[in-house]
C-alpha cells in the first residue's frame, strides 16, 4: 500500500490559557490517501483553518501527531512536499504572471531553462498562456486565483493544501474554477486537503467530505461521495452536478452539519439551495 498523503492522529490544538482558553481542535484523527481529494466543511470557528495550518506546519499542535507522506510536518515543509493556496491569491503585484509562478522555483535554485519550461507548462495547465506577461492588477479574481494555483503546483507537489481558494469569487467563476481544479488534480494526481463553506463545492470536488463542529472543534462525520454514487474525484466531470449521487451526497453532508452525529439515518433528501454554512 502507498503511504498516506496526510495522517493526523489524536490532535488537540488549544489556544490561550485559563479563562481565555479556546479548544480549537479536540482529538482529531484524519487520513488523506495519496491522490485523494478531501474537503473540510463546518461552521465558522470549528477549526478547519487551524487543522490545515497544522498540516502545513504554519502552527504546532498542542498534542497528537501529524505526518505528511510519513514525515513530520516540519520535514515535509522543508522538503516542499506540498503546495498551498489561500482565499487571497497573495500574488506579488510587481511581478508578471510568469514571475509569480516561477518564484518558488527561483527561490529553490532551479536553473533558468528548467524554470522557463515548467512555467510554460503550468501557464498552459491553468489556461493563462495569453496573460503570461500581465501583472496581477490586469487580471480578474478568478485569473489571479489560477495563477496562485499554478504557483502552488510549481514544484509538482503530491499534495495541495487549499483554504477557501474560491471563497472570494462570484458563483459562475467559482464553478468554472472548480471544474478546472478537478481537471488539474486528474492531470497531476495530487492529493488535496480543501477547506470550504460550500456544501456543493465540497461534494463536487471531493472523494470524501469531512464534517466538523465547533467548541471544541472535532470531526462529527465523513461522507464518502463515492458511496452515494459519484465517480472518484479524478474521474469527475461537470455532469456530476446533475447526478442523483450528487444530490444524495449534498443531503448527507447537510444532515451531518445540521444534525450532528447519527443524523444521516434520520434525514430524507434535500435540494442544493441554501447551502453555505458560514
Ligand atoms: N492564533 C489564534 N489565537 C487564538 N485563537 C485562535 C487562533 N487561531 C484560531 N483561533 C480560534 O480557534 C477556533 C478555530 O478557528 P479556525 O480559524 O480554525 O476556524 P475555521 O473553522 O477555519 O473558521 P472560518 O470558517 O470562520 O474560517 C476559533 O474559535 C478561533 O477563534
Amino acid at each position: 500500500m502507498t503511504e498516506a498523503a496526510i495522517t493526523v492522529t489524536g490532535v488537540d490544538r488549544i489556544f490561550g490559557k485559563g479563562r481565555k482558553e479556546v479548544v480549537a481542535l479536540r482529538d482529531v484523527d484524519l487520513t488523506v490517501a495519496d491522490g485523494e481529494f478531501v474537503s473540510l466543511i463546518g461552521p465558522s470557528g470549528c477549526g478547519k483553518s487551524t487543522l490545515l495550518r497544522l498540516v502545513a506546519d504554519l502552527d504546532t499542535a498542542t498534542s497528537g501527531d501529524i505526518r505528511v507522506f510519513g514525515k513530520v510536518a516540519r520535514q515535509a515543509r522543508l522538503d516542499q512536499d506540498y503546495g498551498i493556496a489561500f482565499q487571497q491569491a497573495g500574488l506579488l503585484p510587481w511581478r508578471t504572471v510568469t514571475g509569480n509562478i516561477e518564484l518558488p522555483l527561483k527561490l529553490h535554485g532551479a536553473d533558468a531553462s528548467l524554470r522557463k519550461a515548467r512555467v510554460a507548462e503550468l501557464i498552459e495547465l491553468v489556461g493563462l498562456t495569453e496573460f503570461a506577461k500581465s501583472h496581477p492588477d490586469q487580471l480578474s479574481g478568478g485569473m489571479q486565483q489560477r495563477v496562485a494555483i499554478a504557483r502552488a503546483l510549481a514544484e509538482s507537489p503530491r499534495l495541495l493544501l487549499m483554504d477557501e481558494p474560491f471563497g472570494a469569487l462570484d458563483e459562475i467563476t467559482r464553478e468554472r474554477m472548480q471544474n478546472e481544479l478537478v481537471r488539474i488534480c486528474a492531470e497531476t494526481g495530487a492529493a488535496v486537503l480543501f477547506v470550504t463553506h460550500s456544501i456543493p463545492e465540497a461534494v463536487f470536488l471531493s472523494d470524501r467530505v469531512v464534517v466538523m463542529s465547533p467548541r471544541p472543534g472535532r470531526i462529527t462525520g465523513v461522507v464518502d461521495v463515492r458511496a452515494d454514487g459519484l465517480t472518484g474525484a479524478h474521474d469527475r466531470t461537470e455532469r456530476a452536478r446533475d447526478e442523483e449521487g450528487f444530490f444524495r451526497a449534498v443531503a448527507d453532508v447537510r444532515a451531518l452539519l445540521h444534525g450532528g452525529e447519527g443524523a444521516l439515518a434520520e434525514t430524507g433528501p434535500a435540494g442544493v439551495d441554501s447551502v453555505d454554512v458560514r
